[in-house]
């Protein structure tokens, strides 16, 4: 099975409620954290404040494809969705590139109208009051290994702004011990998220291609040594899981 792809249409002129949209897909299973196995229609928009060594979605943060990047308006977006979902309302799963740089409120106030639930997944370096109207907020601060660092203002700011409404959580991408001690200790900052550990893909594909090879040996060999860690560490709160998409469909992409 593989989900469904619409390109993104109706392109319209950029204004303050347009959105930049890289691709929307579905209905797929949500692979990572809080949501896996839920089905999901996913809405990716285009560009990022971060550029991650190992990002496995560069078509969506590397400006060399933003010509693949499309303005849209919610009532466009949301038809897309909906010719997906036929017509049944499902959870839209918000992400990027980082979705916070868009302005996101129009579109979540519109779809929840309509019956749909929002979730999104960013890295926390910036925070927009419609976090509120979301109903999980997936924050996935980046480790040592990504190359960035982290503004733990900013981070807290996300968290402020989503307030008590949605349910906002942790995840890491871990790759080797330095990314577990980072996970560790803004996990200890922030007692009260839940937390949720993925093992990092070192064989991201490259943007040009939409299915490149992947090492999934080496992916379930860190996979065990996470959970060894866990365990050792006695880290008993913490959620240890695969990409569950990755698992399934590799590297391919719109899945
Ligand atoms: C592509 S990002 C987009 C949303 C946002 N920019 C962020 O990083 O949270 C979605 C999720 O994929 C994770 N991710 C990206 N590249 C990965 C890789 N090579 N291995 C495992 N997870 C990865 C990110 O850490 C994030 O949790
Ligand atoms: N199935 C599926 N689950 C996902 N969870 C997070 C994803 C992402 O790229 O943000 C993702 C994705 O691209 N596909
Ligand atoms: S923050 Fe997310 S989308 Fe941006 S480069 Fe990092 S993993 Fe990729
Ligand atoms: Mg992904």
């Amino acid at each position: 099975m593989t989900a469904l792809v619409l390109p993104a249409m109706h392109p319209v002129t950029l204004d303050a409620t347009t959105i930049r949209i890289s691709e929307i897909f579905g209905p797929t299973i949500q692979g990572e954290g809080a949501l896996i196995g839920k089905p999901t229609v996913f809405v990716r928009t285009g560009g990022c404040d971060y550029r991650c060594s190992w990002c496995d979605t560069l078509h969506a943060v590397d400006s060399a494809y933003r010509h693949d990047w499309t303005p849209m308006t919610p009532e466009a977006i949301m038809m897309q969705v909906e010719i997906l979902s036929g017509g049944q309302p499902i959870t839209i799963s918000l992400s990027g590139g980082n979705p916070a740089i868009q302005p996101l409120g129009d579109l979540i106030a519109l779809g929840r109208q309509m019956g749909y639930r929002f979730a999104l997944e960013t890295q926390g370096s910036i925070a927009k009051d419609w976090f509120a109207d979301l109903d999980i907020l997936t924050l996935s601060p980046k480790p040592p290994s990504s190359g960035m660092e982290t503004d733990l203002e900013a981070l807290d700011a996300c968290i402020a702004a989503a307030g008590i409404n949605p349910r906002s959580v942790l995840k890491f991408v871990v790759f080797d011990d330095e990314d577990y001690a980072y996970a560790r200790s803004i996990a200890n900052r922030y007692r009260d998220l839940d937390v949720y550990l993925q093992p990092g893909n070192h064989t991201p594909p490259p943007p040009s291609e939409t299915d490149a090879l992947i090492d999934m040996d080496g992916i379930m060999t860190r996979m065990r040594w996470l959970i060894d860690k866990v365990g050792a560490d006695r880290w008993f709160s913490a959620t240890v899981l695969p990409q569950l998409h990755t698992l399934i469909w590799g590297n391919l992409r719109g899945v």
